[in-house]
């Protein structure tokens, strides 16, 4: 017998928009393994717990909205990554999709890399300990600063995206009596099939030099001829929240050629090629993401075969992943506020949080899962949408979803998955305060990022 709460809420049939769930989970109370951290689980008592916490407890000892992040999970998904490539190639965790100093140690500690794209990031990975030869700096602008500070702390290699800036670091470098490790990045020109704002590797964007037209052979010659320079290899990163692996395959066809293009104009094999990153998770229980031994073998087994083709060496193999580490480490924890049933359409359940803590989903239209976390329930499914509290509609957690219809004001609800693109994106739209990134093991917490407060808030403001 239905407790239902809202007896004449929203039959989902009528609603549904195209490519989501066609029917409710057969059991609300259950989480797939597919989209939730490895430590996840419902206790007897039927509260969610991670890392061996419960978090009505976590909820009361930290606060919500909060993003809890299952440490020995995001370990195991660094190793896996570590060991599936293997000591031929190396691993750079991609630090845009979230990053703190527990994290990088975690990293360091694990054996991976780290790609930085900002001053801000660079400085939190030296801080943190991250041997700086392991780092890798990119972006499409680079500031002087950005390079010298690069440059003096000694990074492995800085990824050099625009010709403006193979002739910038080069002169910063000498300036510094230096010559940097420098890989060329490259767009191959390849569509990948995912949202066109996190596509990369068509030509019409901002990112790369284009292999087309031979620009990208220009920007080798370029990076050859200066003394600040030492060139070590060719950069693609076709996109994010990639399934296929056709358009990594591509990639790796259209990068060797270029290495091949380089050893006959030039006499000089480069040793070292980066696929990026980009490899999709689990959002929903529609996702079926590869596993990183797939997507290893599946990588090194075209670089192998195109450059046995192209009479190459075969050069190191590194790759990028953010997401595919750090995604599926975490949840949001949210409280429900205010609840309005729509007749014949939804209901909308209201969080404390919102876009400032989850952007993807205005951003991008991105899907996410949500669960009743505070307790189970044997009410009928409700189609839900999980909003925010700040002055937009568009203020769209979880699209479309399935809740209990007994769900209730004070009830926690969590969206698992948050763990990449989430804290790191979080903005303090209508003066929110950015919520806690809070790492759970073994049955003890510790915040590793803090809330922020009004007092932060007030502090930048000195008008
Ligand atoms: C150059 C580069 N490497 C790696 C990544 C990480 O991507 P993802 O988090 O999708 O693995 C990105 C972001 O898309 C990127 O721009
Ligand atoms: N921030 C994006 C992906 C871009 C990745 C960085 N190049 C996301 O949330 O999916």
């Amino acid at each position: 017998m239905s407790r239902s709460a809202h007896p004449a809420g929203p039959r989902h049939a009528d609603v549904l928009p195209e490519g989501h769930y066609t029917a409710p989970p057969a059991d609300l109370n259950a989480l797939d393994p597919k989209v939730w951290s490895h430590t996840v689980t419902r206790t007897a008592d039927g509260v969610v717990s991670v890392g061996g916490m419960e978090v009505t407890r976590l909820a009361e000892e930290f606060g919500t909205p909060a993003y809890f992040m299952d440490e020995a999970d995001f370990r195991e998904r660094a190793r896996a990554w570590r060991t599936a490539f293997g000591h031929d190639a190396d691993v750079f965790y991609a630090g845009k999709a979230f990053l703190s100093r527990a994290v990088v140690r975690w990293l360091h500690e694990e054996g991976l890399n780290l790609d930085v794209c900002s001053g801000g990031e660079l400085a939190t990975a030296l801080s943190a300990g991250m041997p700086a030869d392991r780092i890798a700096f990119h972006g499409n602008n680079k500031s002087e600063t950005e390079i010298r500070a690069a440059i003096e702390a000694g990074v492995g290699r800085i990824v050099l995206d625009s010709f403006q800036e193979i002739v910038r670091v080069a002169h910063i470098a000498q300036s510094l009596g230096k010559r940097q490790r420098v890989q060329i990045r490259v767009t191959v020109g390849v569509e990948a099939h995912t949202h066109e704002f996190i596509a990369t590797a068509h030509e019409d964007q901002k990112f790369g030099i284009a292999l087309a037209d031979g620009q990208a052979a220009e920007a080798v010659r370029r990076a050859l001829s200066l003394d600040g320079l030492e060139l070590v290899g060719i950069h693609s990163h076709i996109g994010s929240q990639i399934f296929d692996m056709a358009g990594f395959e591509v990639a790796a066809r259209r990068v060797v050629g270029l290495l091949a293009a380089v050893r006959d104009e030039h006499g000089v094999e480069l040793p070292e090629i980066d696929l990026g990153g980009g490899l999709g998770i689990a959002y929903t229980s529609e996702d079926d993401p590869r596993e990183p031994h797939e997507i290893a073998k599946a990588l090194s087994e075209i670089v192998t075969r195109e450059c046995e083709a192209a009479r190459l060496r075969t050069p190191r193999i590194s790759v990028e992943p953010g997401r595919a580490i750090v995604g599926p480490t975490a949840f949001t924890l949210y409280e429900v506020g205010t609840i309005k049933p729509l007749d014949g359409l939804r209901t909308y359940v209201s969080v404390d949080g919102g876009m400032s803590d989850n952007i993807r989903t205005a951003l991008y239209d991105a899907e996410y899962s949500v669960a009743l976390v505070s307790r189970t329930s044997d009410a009928d499914p409700m189609l839900a949408r999980v909003v925010g509290k700040h002055c937009e509609s568009g203020d769209i957690v979880v699209k479309d979803a399935f809740l209990p219809s007994d769900l209730a004001p004070g009830d926690l609800i969590a969206v698992p998955a948050t763990g990449a693109y989430c804290r790191s994106m979080a903005s303090n739209y209508n003066h929110a305060l950015r919520p806690p990134v809070v790492a759970v093991q073994d049955g003890a917490a510790r915040v590793i990022v803090r809330r922020e407060t009004e007092e932060d808030l007030l502090r930048l403001d000195v008008g």
